[in-house]
């Protein structure tokens, strides 16, 4: 396999092949998507993590034995199809490393299928992993541009990765098929509180509902909203209500997840800067005072008042 050398590649193949850690911990955080009018380029960070401890078992490479608590269990495979997994493999496979047997233990936290990144986080934990034992830092120069396109690809867009690896709110983009990001600082202000629905929404399926084009003034509202929704999301947080309107991904999307809609606009007519999180069926709303508003009905829906994570996903050593 030919590629273009990572920077600390010289240690990687013998990290991998016993000098480096035998046990890691990697802990991810949730993300909300889209923010209304930023479809597949905005994510911010949610203080809502799962963590992911990995030991290497010197059973057959690329075997795994999973366990999971939380969010999943029960539901996910327990085995190298697991998510995390997968990842984790390919993540080594795509650095020229041979696949390593594993023990993982999964504590979830993040709703599954919910419009809350929890597969973004899930694929940001395995690539971050790979990278460790491998002797390679994910958030250091180079490295951190290759691993959110690894995570990207494997998530098939960026918005939900980038502010998982990164933290804060992401600025996701891509040129010549490759995917990028820019991490910017939230305004200290922001309160997100979402409201969680019982029902799950698979993020391929709310995606095979949106039209190949959309109306060119259609277009133009959504470029000038998410060029507001930057501003207002990082310095101006009054303009949100304004900022988070969308026309592009929300009502075609409305027919699978209709509660949520309705509450969407509860919400914005109360004032409330309101969108679908991510994919759905999950609400995020930006309430100036961080309180959920008491006369909107929400019945139906858990509501969560969560922090913006701004660190990103964190890993340890633990052996
Ligand atoms: N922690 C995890 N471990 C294993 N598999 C996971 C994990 N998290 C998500 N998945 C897989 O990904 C699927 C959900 O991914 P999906 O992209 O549809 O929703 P989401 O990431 O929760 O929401 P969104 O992308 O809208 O924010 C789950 O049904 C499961 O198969
Ligand atoms: N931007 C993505 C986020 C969900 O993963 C979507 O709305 O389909």
């Amino acid at each position: 396999m030919t590629r273009e050398p990572l920077a600390g590649e010289r240690s990687a193949e013998s990290a991998v092949n016993g000098r480096g850690p035998n046990r890691v911990e990697v802990t991810a955080p949730a993300s909300t998507a889209n923010l209304g009018s930023g479809f597949d380029t905005l994510g911010m960070a949610l203080a809502l993590h799962d963590t992911v401890e990995i030991t290497r078992n010197g059973q057959e490479p690329g075997s795994a034995r999973v366990s999971v608590s939380g969010p999943g269990a029960g539901e996910v495979p327990e085995d190298e199809r697991h998510l995390v997994v997968r990842v984790l493999h390919r993540t080594l496979e795509r650095l020229g490393l041979a696949p390593l047997a594993v023990d993982v233990r999964c504590t979830n936290a993040i709703p599954h299928a919910r419009g809350l990144g929890s597969s973004a986080a899930a694929i940001v934990a395995g690539v971050t992993a790979a990278y460790r034992f491998a002797g390679l830092d994910v958030r250091a120069g180079e490295t951190c541009e290759r691993a959110l396109r690894e995570a990207a690809s494997a998530e098939g867009h960026a918005d939900n990765v980038a502010a998982s690896l990164f933290g804060g709110l992401a600025v996701a983009f891509s040129t010549e098929n490759r995917y990028e990001a820019v991490r910017l600082e939230p305004h200290e202000e922001l309160a997100p509180v979402v409201f969680i629905p019982r029902s799950e929404s698979e993020t391929h399926t709310m995606r095979g509902l949106l039209p190949a084009n959309v109306p060119h003034a259609d277009a133009v509202f959504a470029a000038g909203r998410s060029a507001l929704a930057v501003h207002a999301l990082t310095a101006r947080p009054d303009l949100l209500h304004v900022a988070t309107e969308d026309r592009i991904h929300q009502d075609y999307r409305e027919p699978a997840m209709p509660a949520t809609l309705e509450l969407v606009r509860r919400l914005r007519n109360t004032g409330v800067p309101a969108a679908v999180s991510g994919a759905g069926p999950t609400v995020l709303a930006l309430p100036p005072s961080g309180e959920p508003p008491r006369e909107v009905h929400a019945e139906g829906f858990e509501v969560t008042r969560l922090s913006v994570d701004r660190l990103g996903v964190r890993v340890r050593e633990l052996d």
